[in-house]
């Protein structure tokens, strides 16, 4: 079976053609703004290769109401719609792409895969925000966690490049892409996640604050008279590396660093510092820790991030190779020979994760 992978990101539509044996047949990568993307530019490429049997469609949000891959009809698509204030952006990137490409391919069926599916094996403690019940209950306020099908993949691929049964190891997966989070893993299972009821807690990312003090919020519109869109633009479209650092991109941040540019290295540093206490905070969640993982465009890419990272958890067992991190091709084991915890770099793979779960589905 020809599986059609579409993954709408916070900053891109990327749409992959899997082959029987899930080897990429095809591949286009949109930019998608609020405004959606060229649908045009799609229906060219998908002319050119060819029909897939299914599509498989990345959810971030999935609510409580899907815990696994779900067949869409129309019922499926109204408690999509449903969900799309909890992540703003995404969710409409998501349904936009989903509905130009059922009208491209309308007679295969059509599965959304969901990031938040992954992280249904959190504890009740590990979920729970201290709030009053009535808006637990009432609006669902809970951690879903995000990133579900990067972080599944990634966390099974580097058992497998460690030679053991998943069932057996402790991971901290470091998704750090635009949006990034971590996971830990322990035994096969997310047992917690830096993201939570919304894919803006946590880490620093590209626009996006990471967690903040929540009465800066309050304080910010009862005190300083800001508007509520005023603040949710503020830690979700100019917050992050761009905020401080004035550019969005991890690249530029490095090259202003390595300049001696101020505000990039402020960046940095504060990016690292909150990555560092909470992957600390993962391997405590995780009982340990026996592997941690590299992944996103970020976590492939910046070797400087990774040092940084490796020699502040030397505490942990964690040591990598000056050689093996600076060259680093995923995939990769980068350890020192002298580490009790394996570090690996891992290409961050979702497509792989939603044409598994496409053909399970479909059997
Ligand atoms: N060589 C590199 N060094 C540092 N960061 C990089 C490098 N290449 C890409 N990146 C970062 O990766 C980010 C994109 O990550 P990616 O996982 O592809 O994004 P998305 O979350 O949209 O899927 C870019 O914004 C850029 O900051
Ligand atoms: C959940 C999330 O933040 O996704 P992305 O990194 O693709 O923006
Ligand atoms: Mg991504």
């Amino acid at each position: 079976m020809h599986v059609l992978v579409v993954n709408a990101g916070s900053s891109s539509l990327k749409v992959r053609l899997l082959g029987d044996a899930d080897e990429v047949i095809g591949t286009v990568d949109l930019p998608a703004d609020t405004s959606g993307f060229d649908v045009a530019e799609l229906s060219a490429a998908l002319d050119d290769w060819p029909r897939p049997q299914a599509v498989g469609h990345r959810f971030v949000h999935g609510g409580t109401q899907f815990s696994g891959p779900a067949l869409i009809d129309d019922e499926v698509m109204e408690q999509l719609r449903a969900i799309t204030p909890l992540a703003p952006l995404h969710q409409p990137k998501a349904i936009a792409g989903l509905e130009a490409i059922r009208q491209l391919l309308p007679d295969v069926p059509h599965v959304a895969c969901f990031d938040t599916a992954f992280h249904t094996t959190l504890a009740p403690g590990a979920y729970t925000y201290a709030v009053p019940a009535q808006w637990r209950e009432t609006y669902g306020i809970r951690r879903y966690g995000f990133h579900g099908l990067s972080h599944a993949y990634a966390s099974a691929r580097a058992a497998d490049l460690a030679g053991r049964p998943v069932s057996e190891l402790r991971t901290v997966v470091c998704h750090l892409g635009a949006g990034a989070s971590l996971c830990a893993v322990a035994g096969g299972n997310s047992v917690d996640t830096t993201m939570g009821f919304t894919p803006l807690e946590g880490l620093v990312m590209a626009t996006r604050s990471g967690t903040v003090d929540p009465n800066i919020v309050l304080w910010l519109q009862q005190q300083a008279g800001l508007s509520a869109q005023d603040v949710a633009k503020g830690l979700e479209r100019e917050g992050g590396l761009i905020a401080l650092s004035g550019s969005n991109d991890m690249r530029d941040v490095e090259a202003g660093v390595e300049k001696g540019d101020e505000r990039s290295i402020l960046a940095l540093d504060t990016y690292v510092h909150r990555l560092i206490s909470s992957i600390g905070s993962m391997i405590a969640s995780a009982g340990g820790i026996d592997a941690l993982v590299f992944t996103g465009g970020v976590g492939e890419h910046s070797p400087i991030i990774r040092e940084r990272v490796a020699v502040a958890l030397g505490w942990a067992g964690i040591t990598v190779d000056g050689a093996l991190n600076s060259q680093a091709h995923s995939d990769l084991e980068i350890s020192s020979e002298n580490a009790t915890a394996r570090t690996f770099v891992i290409t961050a793979r979702e497509d792989l994760q939603i044409s598994g779960e496409v053909r399970s589905l479909l059997g």
